[in-house]
Formats: structure tokens, sequence, C-alpha cells
């Protein structure tokens, strides 16, 4: 029986009960240990004070789950928020050292909504703050009063490279709840997904030897209901354990 993986899940820094504390829904946890068939361990948003090198030497892969909370603009250039919108300069601090870090080392890799916001700006991306402002753009942020509204399969996107190869589909009807969107694609990363309204859904490092992906939906969201969802995490669980996708 092999080793089940070791998976880091970087957590959000959220004021909870008066108490800052380090959390990260337990959906994602539950995708990992479930849909994967790994070990997740919460990281703690330590920033720079996290040994992130220290941490991939014991890790088999990173998910870098969505959050409510916005990038700092000062990242990627972009202009300053206006007040009251939901920061985590902690996470911030944690998740684009990791990020860079771990795809540096080949680790795999599967950033979801924030997450592939984060890869971006780490390997020197920018970001719309507001997309549903732009000119042609949806609106992308999952309005509804109930999660399951919030979270039902929005749009198509249309698939290429290793999303489609593991999906096995060029068109997958996808769920979607940001206010941001990738402006400008880093280099070295190439485009493997884009809604019909030209947002980027998903993108890979070009040179990526295994599974090093990020998308902008939530395919953790009741993932076993859905079998491009099912097919992704079940790829990432066996990049985990070193089997190529
Ligand atoms: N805040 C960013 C990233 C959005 C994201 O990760 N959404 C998932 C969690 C949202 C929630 O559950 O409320 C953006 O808005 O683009």
């Amino acid at each position: 029986m092999p080793r089940r993986p070791w998976v880091g899940v970087p957590a959000c820094c959220r004021e909870l009960a008066g108490h800052s504390q380090h959390a990260t829904p337990s959906r994602y946890m539950a995708a990992l240990a479930e849909g994967a068939a790994v070990r997740p361990v919460l990281i703690p948003p330590l920033g720079e004070a996290l040994d992130a090198e220290g941490y991939l030497d014991r890790l088999d892969g990173l998910l870098i789950p969505g959050s409510p909370s916005n990038l700092r603009p000062d990242l990627y250039g972009g202009p300053a928020a206006p007040g009251g919108e939901l920061e985590d300069p902690a996470r911030d601090a944690t998740t684009l050292p990791l990020i860079r870090a771990a795809l540096e080392r080949g680790l795999p890799v599967f950033a979801i909504c924030r997450g592939l916001q984060e890869m971006n700006v780490a390997l020197g991306g920018t970001l719309h703050s507001r997309l549903h402002l732009l000119p042609g753009r949806e609106d992308h942020r999952g309005h509804g009063e109930t999660l399951a509204e919030r979270y039902r399969p929005r749009h198509d996107i249309t698939a290429e490279g290793l999303l489609r190869a593991v999906t096995e589909k060029k068109e997958i009807r996808v769920n979607s709840v940001h206010m941001q969107g990738i402006d400008r694609v880093a280099e070295g990363l190439v485009v493997e997904a884009v809604a019909p309204d030209g947002t980027v859904e998903a993108v890979r490092p070009a040179g990526a030897r295994g599974f090093q992906l990020a998308v902008q939906w939530h395919p953790e969201w009741r993932f076993g209901e859905d079998p491009a969802s099912t097919a992704l995490f079940r790829a990432f669980g066996a990049a985990c354990q070193g089997v190529a996708p």
C-alpha cells in the first residue's frame, strides 16, 4: 500500500470570535482527503517567519485554496483598493514565496481561485480588481442567497493542455465566485482555459513537468458530483504519489 502523500494547504488569517485565527474552508481538505487520497496539512500564514523551504522538504504537493480576501494591489502595481475591502497580507506574504519555491522544485501544485491569482502575481503578472466593471465582461462574483446558489455552475470554459488531458473534455461547465481576475498573464505561464467573455480561467507553468495547474473556478465544491472535478483531484493525488499526469 503506497504511503499517502502529504499536501500543504496555506491557511487564511481571519478574525473569528475576536481572535486572529488560521483557517480554510473544510471542503478543500475533504476534496484532498477523499478525492485525491492524500493527507492534507494546514500551513500557517506566518509570512517571512515561515520557513517555506523547510515545509516543502516535508511535502509531496501544495494546494492553494480560494478566499474572499483580495491580494494587496501594491503586490502587482494595481490601484489602491477602496477602504473596507477584505485583504489578508499575512496570507499574501506566505503564499507568494511558497508558490515560487514549489514551482521551482517541480512539486505538484493545484491553485484554486485566489490561488490562481496568487500564482500569477507571484510570477510577475497582474490582476483586474473588478472584472464586472470591464466592458464586455460578465459578472463572475457568484451572486446568490445560499452557498448552493453562489457555487452553482455558471459558464462554460474552453480547455487546452493539461486541463483538457486530465478531464478529457474541451468544454467544461464551471462555477464562478470571484470579483478579480488575471489582467497580464505572468511570463512563463500559459493559458489553459478561457471563459466566453475572455476571462482567463486556468494557467500552468510553461515548462511544468508534472501537475502544476491553477484554475479560477472551484473544483473542490461538491467535487464528487462533477466528473471534471473528480478527475482533477484524482490526477493531483496521483501526481503527489509521483505518478505523471
Ligand atoms: N477574493 C478574490 C478571490 C476569490 C475567491 O477565492 N473566491 C472563493 C471564496 C469566496 C467565498 O467563498 O466567499 C476575488 O474576489 O477575485
